[in-house]
């Protein structure tokens, strides 16, 4: 009888460590996130959490350990090479394009996916472009604001669309940097509503830094507390917010300006 083997953790992090200069920003961080799980990733200022993110989508070289993408060594390999094997991420403040409609945008980022050595003229005349880019809206709950200029977008609707626009190649591995950053307390909860709806639907497996703790609790299945660059509690919310220096120390801190 062949016994098939268990499938690799969709992403693994073994004993991964970065410094800059002396400093220790991440140190011996071990990790295995599985397929659709949604993890939360909680931390100080400073604790680390950017820098993990950043390690793991290409951005920043780790000084010592290694990634793994399902089972695939992908240490060090860069962004746009690893966005291709499917991890997608979206930054803290979203890249857009604020002259541009969320349409045009959405067209854009479909487009770069397609034929990314096309004009970018050619790209806006593509009706096609513009039913998939109406449908991929659509996917977040934001179809309604499509003709919109960025500039004129809440801000929570300006999170969907880059988040959209980053998973527009439809990603096995999604790294969302603060989804609620700077979204206001009424928008929040909607935002990430909409987020872990499409996220769910595609089984798509979350790795999301956020400061707001009732957003974590809500949307995380598992929880990764850091401090000082190293993990000192991972597993289901209700037993990493027991944890007493979690308890202290991030959910005792105040929210970053702008996120309350
Ligand atoms: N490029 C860099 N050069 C030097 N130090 C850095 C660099 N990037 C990050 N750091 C330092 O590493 C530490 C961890 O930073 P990181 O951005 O990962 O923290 P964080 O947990 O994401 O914080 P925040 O919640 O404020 O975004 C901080 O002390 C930061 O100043």
């Amino acid at each position: 009888m062949t016994r098939s083997r268990p499938a690799a953790p969709v992403l693994e992090c073994r004993g991964v460590a970065k410094s800059f200069g002396g400093f220790a920003a991440a140190n011996a961080i071990d990790l295995a996130v599985s397929e659709g799980e949604v993890v939360g990733v909680i931390g100080s200022n400073g604790a680390g959490k950017t820098t993990l993110l950043n390690i793991v989508s290409g951005h920043l070289k780790p000084t010592k350990g290694k990634v793994f993408f399902r089972g695939e060594d992908v240490t060090g390999v860069p962004s746009r090479t690893l966005a291709r094997k499917g991890i997608a991420r979206s930054f803290q403040v979203p890249q857009l394009f604020p002259t541009l409609s969320a349409l045009e945008n959405m067209m854009l980022a479909l487009s770069l996916v397609a034929a990314p050595r096309k004009s970018i003229l050619s790209r806006f005349d593509d009706a096609d472009l513009a039913t998939a880019a109406r449908d991929a809206l659509d996917h977040y709950g934001i179809a309604d604001c499509a003709d919109s200029l960025v500039s004129e977008l809440p801000q929570g609707v300006r999170k969907l669309l880059d988040i959209a626009m980053a998973t527009s190649a439809e990603p096995d591995l999604v790294l969302l940097d603060e989804p609620t950053s700077g979204v206001s307390s009424e928008e929040k909860s909607d935002v990430m509503q909409r987020l872990a709806d499409r996220f769910a639907a595609t089984g798509t497996t979350v790795v999301f830094i956020e400061h707001d703790m009732d957003i974590v609790r809500r949307y995380a299945s598992r929880v990764v507390a850091l401090t000082d660059g190293s993990v000192i509690a991972d597993g289901p919310p209700e037993e990493v917010f027991a944890h007493a220096t979690v308890a202290d120390v991030i959910v005792g801190e105040p929210l970053p300006e702008g996120d309350a």
